[in-house]
């Protein structure tokens, strides 16, 4: 009797197990927002040699667009071309160097005529000078705001007129956890500037009822990604988490996001 009793009691915890398992996988997929397709999309991705940008590169490969990869970097670019090639992605690779705005508006011009109309473009080369303000040299904290900033203009402007005449596009904007709240001068600055230009762009865009064009501003904590001069207590993440989860912001067609979430209360405390 008691043994059954046992028995009966097991059952009773692994049905209920069942259920709430079966609950949370039905709350999951309720909540999960649609992800959009981008097959057939021609998406520039800048970086794409640096660590976060090949994976960006590889990511879009397998949801089938079709890629445009810069950087300065040409071997570091050539073999992410490489790799997204490998995955079966129509890739067009180009040294370009971002801190110049003529080298920005040439190269879209040859990326026009060889490839076609961008229709996404990630934003996610950076680089950081790493040094107290009156130890870094002029033009080390000038190129920090000429790559993480001043870019953004530059690209945007040779890319949004094409996505304007069909409002249909997506531009998304590396910035970081350091465009929230401050530590390093130069840095800061230049992410500052990048949250600042990606929130006016998302408004420019609502005024001119271009609801047709995303915008997805993508945050996220240290990265273990090499960067010697990002460093902190608290363990870096994941490169690979970091950009499944900015994906699923940008195929969600999101505003933000925050990587991890904890980076969210700087920012609403920001208001
Ligand atoms: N790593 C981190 O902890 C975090 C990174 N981020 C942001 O994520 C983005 C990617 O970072 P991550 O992958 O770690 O960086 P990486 O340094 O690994 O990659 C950056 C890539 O951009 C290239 N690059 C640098 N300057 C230029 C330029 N003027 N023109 C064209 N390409 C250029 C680099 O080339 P080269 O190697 O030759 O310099 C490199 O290939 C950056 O915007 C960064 O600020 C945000 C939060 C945390
Ligand atoms: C403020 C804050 C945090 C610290 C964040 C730091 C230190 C971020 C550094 C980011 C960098 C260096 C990004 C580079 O691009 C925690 C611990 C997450 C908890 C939530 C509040």
């Amino acid at each position: 009797m008691k043994q059954l009793m046992v028995v009966l009691v097991e059952l009773l915890l692994l049905l209920l197990d069942l259920t709430y398992c079966i609950l949370c996988a039905a709350l999951q997929t309720l909540l999960q927002p649609r992800l959009k397709s981008v097959e057939g999309e021609l998406c520039l991705i800048t970086g794409a040699g640096g660590a976060l940008g090949r994976l960006f590169a590889l990511e879009f490969a397998k949801e089938g667009a079709q890629l445009v990869l810069w950087d300065c970097n040409a071997a570091a670019n050539e073999h992410t071309a490489r790799l997204a090639r490998d995955l079966g992605a129509r890739v067009h690779a180009y040294t370009v160097d971002v801190s110049k705005r003529e080298d920005i508006y040439a190269a879209a011009d040859r990326v026009r005529a060889e490839a076609g109309d961008v229709t996404m473009v990630v934003n996610n080369a950076g680089v950081v000078a790493g040094r107290r303000l009156l130890d870094c040299p002029d033009e080390l904290l000038e190129r920090t705001l000429l790559v993480n900033c001043h870019a953004l203009f530059w690209m945007t402007k040779a890319f949004l007129p094409q996505m304007k005449a069909r409002n249909h596009g997506h531009i998304v904007t590396i910035a970081s956890a350091l465009g929230l709240f401050t530590t390093s001068c130069d840095y800061c600055a230049s992410k500052f500037g990048a949250v600042g230009f990606h929130e006016s762009l998302a408004h420019e865009l609502q005024a001119e009822n271009q609801g047709g064009i995303k915008t997805t501003l993508v945050c996220p904590y240290i990265v273990d990604t090499g960067i010697k001069e990002l460093r902190s207590l608290i363990p870096p993440l994941e490169p690979l988490y970091t950009v499944q989860q900015s994906m699923k912001a940008i195929l969600g067609e999101q505003q933000m996001v925050c990587i991890p979430r904890l980076i969210y209360i700087p920012f609403l405390a920001r208001v």
